[in-house]
């Protein structure tokens, strides 16, 4: 069907533009695709549908947004309204307990899902379609396009991870001999049934795309709500999948605002929510739905440069790139980095300064913010400017000659220097550990006798998503290691805090709420519980007799 809507659109391109206009869209748009996403704008806005029970689908509402890059109207997404969520709500309602598939239950679906990544995999790797999603993804969360070409990589590995039987080893059960002849334990990866997916702006392809399957893998049956600001990629990505065989009743796709969201969770009562975003909405929502759920939130993301200074371009390299990358739009973006004062008079800072000073708004390697304004990133730093001894190191203004709307931020690489002993006092420890999800980060110094305090400002923040210890000394790594959590960590000299592929588990730690992405492991936890079924067939020993009451 999206074929024929995609060809029909085509043709309409053409009575507007002629034949030669035709061949060069050909060229450059998948046929899956309703979108082109060089021809976005004002004067040619896309539409963002909803998908339920099997069809596509508009609303009573249209929200506009805005091009971030020049505040023209250039999509419309049908917002599912709060008297609209009826069809949502019966089609998860529709899902038993049990899923769409379990490993008693039509397990030729497991198989189903293996050729369905394949087939996936294969088409978003070719060239065009790699392409075309990396573009999209530019227009709606501008970053660099190697940085947007990244997720569609990363995407596109993870559906090959997860091809032929792959997806059936994720169910893969066990059994424990039982106490006599006929009885077995047997530990099953059981699906929830009807779940619910939620996901912010920031990757628009890689989380959606990558807890959608491991829900589906396992036998849910999601209702996905990726943030409308962004979601024009997942409709795009919807209409891949179903051209590769995902049968249309598997997933249903909405997109609403958060309080509308909110009630359809309440009234369809999914078995099991999986929340991206903020802390503030990972915590309501934990609340709203009595616990029966798993967070990836906020991240407040640490690096320690341990006592052994070595590679220092390298190293500056990779803080520009983890604080600055995507103008740190990103969880695990560098939010402090505590240094040891061996690093002084390395050029470390200096190099940083350099290097980020070479990001430029054409190529997006620095862009707009799409959570935080220009004037809340300033009054943030001047909150910490009063903290005594702290100090702009570079940035710390807003971005110069670009058309990016005010409702949006545009703001200069920042890197702040707050001493550590200020740190840590109880007023100043909130304020400095606060996520500004923005090119924006803290940089501290510490001598050996301050590890203590180091690692004591580290136990005291909230989020633990990733960390990096700079270091090849393995007394030092196993020091820090020892006594800290964050989920997805690097250590070693070449560590980072960004830019985990499909193959490291991604997550936070020290909490049991705390979901993971990426990898089997990653699956089997969010997206299945353990079931025990013990088989106790018999027979009775032959000379079983009436036991007397216990
Ligand atoms: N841990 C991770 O893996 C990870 C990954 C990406 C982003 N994040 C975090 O996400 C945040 C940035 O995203 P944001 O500010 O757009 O997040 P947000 O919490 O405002 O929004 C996330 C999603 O929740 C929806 N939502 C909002 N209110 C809701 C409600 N009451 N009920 C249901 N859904 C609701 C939004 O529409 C959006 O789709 C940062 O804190 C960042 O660290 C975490």
């Amino acid at each position: 069907m999206s074929l024929i809507l995609s060809r029909r659109r085509l043709a309409a391109a053409v009575r507007r533009s002629g034949p030669a206009a035709l061949a060069s869209r050909w060229l450059h748009t998948p046929p899956f695709a309703t979108v082109s996403p060089q021809e976005i704008s004002g004067s040619s806005p896309a539409e963002v549908q909803n998908f339920v029970q099997g069809s596509w689908t508009t609303s009573g509402n249209w929200n506009w947004l805005v091009d971030p890059l020049n505040g023209e109207k250039f999509i419309k997404v049908a917002e599912v309204q709060e008297a609209e969520i009826k069809p949502f709500v019966e089609s998860l309602s529709n899902c038993p307990k049990h899923g769409l598939h379990n490993p008693l239950k039509a397990p030729e679906r497991y198989l189903m899902y293996g050729d369905i990544s394949a087939k996936a995999a294969n088409m978003l790797g070719q060239p065009v379609v790699s392409d075309f999603f990396a573009k999209l993804i530019q227009r709606v969360s501008p970053k660099s396009y190697q940085q947007a070409l990244a997720e569609v990589q990363v995407s596109q590995k993870f559906l090959e991870n997860f091809c032929g039987d792959q997806v059936r080893f994720l169910a893969r059960s066990f059994a424990v001999p039982g106490n006599h002849l006929g009885q077995s334990s047997n530990g099953y990866r059981w699906p929830y049934g009807p779940v619910a997916i939620i996901t912010p702006f920031n990757f628009p392809l890689e989380i959606p795309l990558l807890q959608l399957m491991g829900a589906l893998y396992m036998g849910n049956k999601p209702v996905l709500k990726v943030d409308s600001k962004v979601s024009i990629v997942m409709d795009q990505m919807l209409r891949l999948l179903h051209a590769c065989g995902m049968p249309a009743e598997d997933v249903d796709f909405i997109n609403s605002d958060g309080i509308t969201m909110n009630k359809l969770l309440l009234e369809a009562n999914p078995k099991m929510t999986l929340f991206t975003g903020s802390s503030r909405i990972a915590e309501k929502l934990a609340a709203d739905l009595k616990g029966k759920i798993k967070l990836e939130d906020a991240g407040f993301d640490w690096k320690i440069l341990g006592p052994d200074v070595q590679e220092v371009d390298y190293i500056a390299w990779v803080c520009d790139q983890d604080a600055y990358a995507c103008s740190g739009q990103k969880c695990s973006a560098q939010s402090i980095l505590f240094m040891h004062k061996n690093w002084s008079s390395s050029g470390l800072l200096d190099k940083m300064k350099s290097l980020s000073e070479r990001r430029k708004l054409e190529d997006l390697t620095i862009g707009p913010v799409l959570t935080v304004t220009t004037s809340s990133m300033i009054e943030h730093m001047k909150n910490l400017l009063k903290i005594p001894g702290s100090k702009v190191l570079f940035g710390g203004e807003p971005l110069e000659n670009h058309s990016i709307p005010e409702i949006y931020g545009a703001f200069k690489p920042t890197a702040v220097f707050v001493p550590l002993s200020e740190i840590l006092k109880s007023g100043n420890f909130e304020l400095v550990t606060r996520e500004i999800f923005g090119p924006f980060q803290v940089v501290t110094e510490y001598s050996d006798d301050e590890l203590e305090l180091v690692l004591e400002a580290c136990e005291r923040m909230n989020a633990h998503l990733t960390a990096a210890v700079v270091s090849n000394d393995p007394l030092f790594l196993q020091e820090v290691l020892g006594r800290s959590v964050n989920g997805t960590t690097y250590a070693g000299i070449r560590a980072r805090t960004t830019g985990a592929p499909q193959n490291h588990w991604f997550g936070p730690a020290g909490d049991p709420r705390g979901a993971g992405i990426g990898t089997p492991e990653a699956i089997k936890l969010v997206w299945s519980c353990h079931r025990e079924i013990i088989y106790d067939i018999g027979p009775l020993p032959k000379n079983w007799a009436l036991p007397s009451a216990t």
